[in-house]
């Protein structure tokens, strides 16, 4: 069975299979026009690929999904993997290849391929590995799409979308790193367990470097519209500073643990992505934690990518939300920037 010209299959002889099933309907309506059809690229078909490839499946939000990785066997397996479930799942068009070629016109690429930590290994400690491998990712999917937004999610994320902006000469509000809207959702699951409500009901950010020096935006937390710490203290109900820190230290531990206990994190970062990837393809102008150029912003001077909650849509980054961050939170926010700023000037990028 081969297709023709026309997509529909032939089998042997020509016979047109498509128009054998189907018989025409006379006086049809001429189809209405074409709906935008999306196409998503995923970069390295590991751990962390393959969860965000299924999230974004069972989400139905593109039409065609590529997967790219440089192991062939592994990479059709998967591919394969997931369509033999094509009757469960919205349909669309899986495809997979070593030749970056296959990424032509995606709308979005999601970069996730590369070393990953070992247990106790920091995040900054990849950087040199992944680094090269991204000298040899970026060029060829910016060659392929040109109108693509890049999504980084190989860490350490914050310096890998700065390399990535800098290796695709894209503007930068369309490279944007995955960046704190994975640390922010652990932090609102924490906050959610410890006050017995609903997560989604918890807004709370974590900013700055997807990593050790990430800083939690305690002074901006409020739960169904009630601004927590202001509440607290207007009430006069004493909180204990020691509380925050440790649900804090709980959010910059959580990788680590998880790494420990299973070797790598997975499914959290499989939402957490194809949550943005909505945001952005969907035009839904929503505001995520994402990695974004800081340089501007909270005084941060120095081209450096940090998390900072910005709006998404089909242009990428819109903007950077204005929240007001106390005395405290600005230091440490000012000490993410110098201590990624620091490993940064070291690439001779
Ligand atoms: N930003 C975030 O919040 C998170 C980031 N990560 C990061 O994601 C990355 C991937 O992690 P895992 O999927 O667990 O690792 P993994 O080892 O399971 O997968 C990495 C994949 O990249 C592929 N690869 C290597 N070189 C390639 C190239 N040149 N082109 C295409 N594919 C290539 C490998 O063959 C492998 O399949 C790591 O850097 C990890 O630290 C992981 C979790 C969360
Ligand atoms: C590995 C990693 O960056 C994470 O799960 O946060």
């Amino acid at each position: 069975m081969h297709k023709s010209a026309s997509g529909s299959t032939l089998g042997p002889g020509g016979l047109d299979l498509t128009q054998a099933f189907f018989k025409p309907i006379t006086n049809a309506a001429p189809p209405s026009p074409t709906k935008r059809q999306y196409k998503i690229s995923v970069i390295g078909a590991g751990n962390v690929g393959m969860a965000i490839a299924q999230t974004i499946l069972t989400q139905d939000l593109t039409d065609e999904l590529v997967l790219v990785d440089t192991n062939a066997d592994k990479l059709r397996g998967e591919m394969l993997d997931l369509q033999h479930a094509a009757a469960f799942l919205p349909r669309t068009k899986i495809q997979a290849s070593v030749d970056s070629s296959v990424t032509a016109g995606s709308d979005l690429c999601i970069v996730t391929a590369g070393a990953r930590q070992i247990p106790g290994e920091s995040r900054l400690n990849l950087l040199q590995r992944n680094l090269n491998l991204f000298r040899a990712i970026i060029p060829p999917l910016v060659r392929y799409s040109p109108d693509t937004t890049l999504l980084i999610v190989s860490n350490p994320v914050d310096i890998l979308t700065y390399v990535a902006w800098k290796l695709s000469g894209l503007p930068s509000n369309r490279v944007i790193g995955s960046g704190t809207n994975l640390d922010s959702s652990r932090f609102r699951f924490l906050i959610a367990d410890h006050l017995d409500v609903n997560a989604q009901d918890v807004q709370a950010y974590i900013v700055g470097e997807h990593g050790d020096s990430s800083v939690a935006l305690w002074s901006s937390i409020s739960i169904g519209g009630v601004p927590v710490l202001s509440f607290l203290e207007n009430q006069q109900i004493a909180y204990e500073k020691e509380t925050l820190e440790n649900i804090h230290k709980s959010v910059v531990d959580s990788a680590y643990e998880v790494i420990r206990l299973k070797g790598y994190t997975s499914w959290a970062i499989g939402y957490s992505v194809a949550n943005l990837a909505r945001s952005i393809l969907r035009d839904q102008r929503k505001i995520h934690p994402v990695s974004v150029l800081a340089k501007g912003f909270y005084g941060i001077d120095g081209e450096v990518f940090l998390s900072l909650p910005a709006q998404l849509g089909r242009g990428g980054i819109l903007g950077v939300t204005n929240v007001h961050l106390n005395e405290e939170e600005t230091l440490r926010l000012t000490d993410s920037a110098k201590t990624i700023l620091e490993v940064q000037t070291q690439l001779g990028i």
